[in-house]
């Protein structure tokens, strides 16, 4: 089992937190991993220098993850071909939205047989096709078994070392040990399961509650409401899964992927934050750039599920409709409760 290479595509906030857990576990278990780990990074010029020199002298992701080191033997590089050739296992941590050209990037260079593991909270929106999970665009694009990783694992507290629980999920138990090995530290505990699309859903579903708990927040109202909007927004994931994955297993929803990431996202969140801002600014979010680009195109991905009657469809409503805040939240919550 000795000699597994591992390597990370993307280093935002998430992807710096993670650099920092696995960075330590390869290095600590050298009868399982390699040491080096290299990480892909969206070159960006920083104060005159570039992000991945930073990354390499520093040791810390000064633009995404300030003040949090990250061990030497990760190496960031700007070019995502040499950072997947010849790895073991690839790690998918960037926004969704860059997922499809980045895989198209790497296909020719991906070892046959590794094993992909994305940590993407969202759907990917394709023309004609709908929507589609992560996971199945890494698979269909490299050929290679995809895992999921999803929880409540707000990136900074993960970084600051304080503790919270994930779940991995991969069809093939023979994975299971390794990815155990590559994640769990005594803060971050691994739960590994099978069910991938139903871990996968959770992830990007709890994003649209997330932002009904900001406009919760926006306009002022207090926690029963917001708890209101958790329970209704865990019923309407449930219903998702049950409708468009066919899945009638209710026990991820018990796990660090639903209940428990839901109520981080609701409380502590960047799209919570989205919805406060939006009410609060009194501004439609086409209009908002503030957060660009991680949220809004998870919010795209997040409406386009709901062609329904959904509370989720409703809020992308709401969100886009011309109606003031106010009368938004009214237009929200009747149709949360129908
Ligand atoms: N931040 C968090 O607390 C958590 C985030 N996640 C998920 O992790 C994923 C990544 O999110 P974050 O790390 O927070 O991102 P971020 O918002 O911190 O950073 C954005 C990243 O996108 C990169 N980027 C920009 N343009 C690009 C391009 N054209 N091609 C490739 N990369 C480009 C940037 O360089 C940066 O690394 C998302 O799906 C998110 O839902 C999951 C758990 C926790
Ligand atoms: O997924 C997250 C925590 O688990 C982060 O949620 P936000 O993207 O809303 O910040």
């Amino acid at each position: 089992m000795s000699g597994n290479r591992v390597a990370l595509i993307g280093s935002g906030c998430w992807g710096s937190a993670i650099a920092k857990i696995v960075g330590l576990n390869v290095m600590n278990q050298p009868d399982v991993f390699e040491k080096e780990v290299l990480m892909y990074v969206y070159e960006e010029i920083i104060d005159g220098a570039k992000l991945t020199d930073i990354i390499n002298l520093e040791h810390e992701n000064v633009k995404y993850l300030p003040d949090i080191k990250i061990s030497p033997n990760v190496i960031a590089v700007p070019d995502v071909v040499q950072a997947c050739t010849n790895a073991d296992i690839l790690i998918f941590v960037l926004p969704h939205q860059f997922v499809k050209e980045t895989c198209e990037k790497m296909a020719s260079a991906v070892k046959p047989g590794a094993l992909g593991l994305s940590l993407i909270k969202g759907f990917v929106l394709t023309e004609g096709e709908g929507i589609q999970l992560v996971s199945n665009i890494i698979k269909n694009t490299l050929d290679i078994e995809t895992a999921v990783l999803m929880g409540a694992n707000l990136a900074t507290e993960v970084a600051s070392e304080m503790f919270c629980e994930t779940t991995i999920a991969c069809h093939n138990p023979e994975y299971h040990g390794i990815l155990s090995k590559l994640f769990q530290t005594p803060y971050f505990r691994v739960k590994v399961i099978e069910n991938v699309a139903g871990v996968e859903a959770c992830g990007a579903l709890k994003n649209v509650v997330g932002i009904g708990a900001g406009i919760v927040d926006g306009l002022g109202f207090g926690d029963n409401t917001k708890a209101a909007v958790i329970r209704l927004g865990l019923m309407e994931m449930m219903k998702f899964t049950k409708v468009f994955l066919e899945s009638d297993d209710i026990s991820v929803f018990f796990e660090s992927c639903g209940i428990a990431d839901l109520v981080a996202t609701c409380h502590g969140g960047r799209n919570r934050l989205l919805g406060e801002a939006v009410v609060k600014s009194m501004k439609y979010i086409c209009h908002s750039s503030y957060f660009e680009p991680f949220c809004l195109s998870r919010l795209f991905s997040a409406a386009a599920f709901s062609y329904n009657h959904s509370s989720r469809h409703m809020m992308f409503q709401v969100l886009y409709s011309h109606h003031m805040a106010k009368n938004s939240c009214l237009v929200f919550t009747y149709f949360i409760y129908e």
